[in-house]
């Protein structure tokens, strides 16, 4: 019997850690373009999931931009039936008409159509094919933009998406890989011109950026990129999870002074890694709870909670949370500040309110 190719191995042992203990009966699916990542991805998949005992299938959406888009799709269902994938589903979508530019409409009527499906076989989840050297450029992507922990953080191994978790199983594989794993199990890949396209900034990374920095800095650079996302990513969710543990405690009645000096707002901040709970008992944040958290806390607080009154994630900037940041820690009676929807955040008697 010949070898395993050590590409076909390692695509199949990621593909294994991402199945191995995932909740749920359902078979999963794997998104795929027909592109070597998502094609490697689909094969180890079919190969892997009966040996866990999973049901797997596959679903390839046709965003109708490119003359031949159907052929392809029906042909990446054809090969996936007779890889034993089911089940298997080509989904034609309507990019037009949606906000944004059209990578940014192309890519919701993609998740659309991958939750429907998945929702409709009570799938256990969607497996998406970005891979290291993809992690890397969105790293440098959000350094570029000055994204913060979060950006820096990259694309999660997974994600929960209208209830339906998305799997990432080939973040730590080489995009080379997933390549050479194609040409060893006999699979013509399907190249997307966008890929290549100079007018995305991802095209210019994935071209000219990264590579110039692994010529001048070395090959490990991508892996150190994608290393610095997972740590990153680790310590965000800790915050994050300190940041709703403040949101989630009981609320505080505001501090009277007491001798000249005010007493503290809070319950149960005094057990060391406890955070302090920081809800208003008369509504709104307190002020001298928040005062009180470390700023990376505090600032996840004020985000969370700008989001609980409406404001739109995609609109909410960092200049927001500062803005609002400086109402506890700058204050020098400064006006409302106006989150995206225009819904003004005030200070009035130590608490930020509405
Ligand atoms: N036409 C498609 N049909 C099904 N799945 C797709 C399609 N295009 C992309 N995908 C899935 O998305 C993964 C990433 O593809 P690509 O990098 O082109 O998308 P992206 O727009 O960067 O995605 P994301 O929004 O998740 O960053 C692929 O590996 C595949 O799993």
């Amino acid at each position: 019997m010949a070898a395993l190719a050590p590409p076909v191995a390692a695509v199949r042992v990621a593909v294994r850690r991402a199945l191995t203990g995932l909740p749920g009966a359902g078979p999963v699916l794997v998104a795929c373009s027909g592109g070597a990542d998502s094609l490697a991805l689909a094969a180890a998949t079919a190969f892997v999931a009966p040996r866990l005992g999973r049901r797997a299938g596959l679903v390839t959406v046709d965003h109708g931009l490119q003359p031949g888009s159907a052929e392809r799709a029906a042909m990446v269902a054809g090969w996936a039936r007779e890889q034993g994938l089911d089940p298997v589903e080509a989904v034609p979508v309507r990019v037009g008409g949606r906000p944004g530019g059209p990578e940014a409409a192309a890519r919701e009527a993609r998740y659309e159509a991958l939750v429907e499906v998945a929702r409709r076989h009570h799938a256990g989840a969607v497996l998406l094919g970005h891979t290291r050297d993809d992690q890397a450029e969105t790293v440098l992507l959000a350094l570029a933009r000055g994204a913060g922990p979060r950006g820096l953080a990259g694309m999660p191994e997974r994600r929960e998406l209208a209830g339906v978790p998305l799997l990432r199983p080939l973040l730590d594989v080489a995009r080379e890989d997933t390549r050479k794993a194609c040409a060893a199990l006999g699979l013509t890949p399907w190249d997307d011109p966008h890929n290549a396209d100079p007018a995305y900034a991802r095209s210019r990374v994935r071209a000219d950026a990264l590579p110039a920095l692994v010529a001048a800095l070395g090959p490990g650079v991508v892996d150190n990129l994608a290393r610095t996302a997972r740590q990153l990513a680790a310590d965000t969710a800790a915050l994050d999870a300190l940041a709703a543990a403040a949101l989630a405690g009981p609320p505080v009645p505001l501090p009277q002074p007491v001798d000249g000096s005010p007493r503290t707002a809070s319950v149960a901040g005094d057990r060391p890694g406890a955070v302090r709970p920081v809800r208003a008992a008369e509504g709104g944040l307190a002020v001298e709870a928040l005062a009180g958290l470390p700023a990376a806390v505090r600032t996840r607080v004020l985000h969370a909670w700008a989001r609980e009154l409406g404001a739109s994630p995609a609109a909410l900037s960092h200049r927001h949370v500062a803005a609002l940041d400086a109402l506890v820690t700058d204050w020098h009676g400064q006006g409302a500040v106006h989150l995206p929807g225009g819904l003004p955040v005030v200070r009035r008697d130590g608490r930020l309110t509405t």
